[in-house]
């Protein structure tokens, strides 16, 4: 474990940071447990179980995860152990897919925590602004994250950038789909269900914009490897596998029985991934089949979910939420606009602004067969359009319409040469399909 010291953190606070390697103490007295503590307690989960911390350990060493902690030295007695943060945050690097296939690294946050006790005294605005200098200096351009709460981060730059639905799909007597059959699906024995959900997992990844590259534990989890609650098996998780006419697998649903006290019977899916309509199709198709069940949730279906379309009876669909995944947060934007590619050509300068002034400045973007080239123009220079940074994050990976920000106020045309920007903004991000993150970190 390697460990630095924030000297900005707030008076009498102290801000460590340390990355978790093979030699972490996992011991229940070492700084990973303390961690822990801390940001169970700040997510209303239930104390780690010591025998579990080595198994978090080599996870969090796979992941590359760097951990920082804010310890209050001056906790008075009685206080809970002094060693136990007051505010945690974790980064990682994973891939993001900005589209046509192309992987770009983001640098993704997690785990951010504060302790009631020392809410509100600018912990979390201390870990953030500090780390996004520090991930910016290391060239990354973009930072994500999965938000607990749409108010925290717009804050700091990012904008909400992938939705979902939950559904609840009527699985009795009138569920059909009108789509012909293709290929076969199979129940997975558990042994191999982690290895072919990392290989389905990794074509899904290469061929869906908005998609991030998943942390360790997320094949254990589909696979029932690892619980809900705590890395140790759960034996209630089942995992069915879709093969195409030629016997590759391209689709995995694995999910989970909500009991016989729950009426009406339901099926909980816990990963669903497909790497084509037709094989999600198939997989729908496989648990429409299942008997004795008469609903079926799932909390991470697209926008434009092709279900209800392909059912004989659309009314066996029902949205019940609907919700923001990744957040997105540009900090090079020469570097993140050139990553992505674009419909057809078209010019554009941009104004950005951005209160912590990683992406401000007035850029213009120049696309010729779907390439875009970025070049920085003076701090005087004439834009078409003024944008604000989280704004950017939402349009970046064509997920949200320039001209909805547009009427939101988050981007607005400026200038003589701005009427007809937005127009073309919108034609040039435009995607093929809906941007579609199925991974939580
Ligand atoms: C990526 C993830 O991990 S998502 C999970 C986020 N964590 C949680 O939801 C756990 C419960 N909440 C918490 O632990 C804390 O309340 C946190 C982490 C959200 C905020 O920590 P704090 O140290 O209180 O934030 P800090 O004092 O730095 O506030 C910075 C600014 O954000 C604002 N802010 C902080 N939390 C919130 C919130 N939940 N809603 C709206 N605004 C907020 C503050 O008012 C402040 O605004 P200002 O700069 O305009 O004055």
């Amino acid at each position: 474990m390697t460990a630095t010291r924030d000297s900005a953190a707030p008076s009498a606070l102290r801000i460590d940071t340390f990355t978790v390697t093979a030699e972490t103490d996992s011991s229940p007295d070492g700084a990973l447990a303390h961690w822990f503590e801390a940001v169970r307690f700040g997510f209303h989960e239930a104390r780690t179980e010591p025998e579990d911390l080595a198994t978090y350990a080599a996870a969090f060493t796979s992941d590359g995860r760097t951990l920082w902690g804010a310890y209050d030295d001056a906790a008075s007695a009685h206080a809970w152990d002094a060693s136990i943060p007051v505010a945690t945050y974790a980064t990682m690097v994973n891939s993001l897919n900005v589209g046509n296939g192309q992987l770009l690294d983001a640098h993704q946050i997690t785990a951010v925590t504060v302790r009631p006790t020392h809410r509100r005294r600018g912990l979390l605005r201390t870990m953030m602004t500090s780390d996004l200098q520090s991930a910016a200096s290391k060239g990354l351009a973009i930072a994500a994250l999965t938000a607990s709460e749409a108010t925290i981060y717009g804050r700091f730059g990012f904008g909400a950038a992938t939705f979902t639905r939950n559904i609840e799909v009527d699985v009795k007597e009138r569920f059909a789909l009108r789509t012909p059959a293709f290929g076969v699906t199979e129940i997975v024995a558990p042994a191999s269900a982690a290895a072919l959900s990392e290989q389905i997992f990794a074509r899904f990844h290469h061929a869906t914009t908005g998609s991030v590259g998943r942390q360790f534990a997320y094949p254990q989890r589909a696979a029932g490897q690892w619980g809900e609650e705590r890395p140790v098996e759960d034996k209630g998780v089942r995992v069915a596998v879709h093969y195409d006419d030629d016997g590759r697998p391209d689709g995995f649903v694995s999910y989970k029985f909500s009991g016989w006290g729950t009426t009406p019977y339901t099926m909980k899916i816990v990963d669903l991934v497909a790497v084509s309509d037709s094989a999600y199709l198939e997989l729908w198709r496989y648990l429409g089949a299942i008997d004795l069940v008469q609903r079926i949730t799932f909390d991470l279906a697209p926008v434009n979910d092709p279900l209800p379309w392909a059912l004989q009876d659309r009314r066996c669909y029902k949205l019940t939420g609907d919700e923001d995944v990744l957040w997105l947060r540009i900090l090079d934007p020469i570097a993140a606009l050139e990553a992505r590619s674009y419909q057809g050509a078209g010019t554009v300068s941009l104004e950005i602004v951005d209160p912590l002034g990683h992406a401000s400045g007035r850029f213009r973007l120049t696309v010729e067969n779907g390439s875009g080239s970025v070049t920085r123009l003076d701090d005087d220079a004439d834009t078409q359009l003024r944008v604000d940074v989280t704004a950017l994050g939402s349009m970046y990976l064509g997920g949200v319409p320039a001209r909805t920000l547009a009427a939101a106020g988050h981007l607005t045309e400026q200038g003589p040469a701005g009427p007809g920007s937005l127009a073309v903004v919108d034609r040039i991000f435009q995607t093929p399909s809906d941007p579609y993150c199925i991974t939580h970190f």
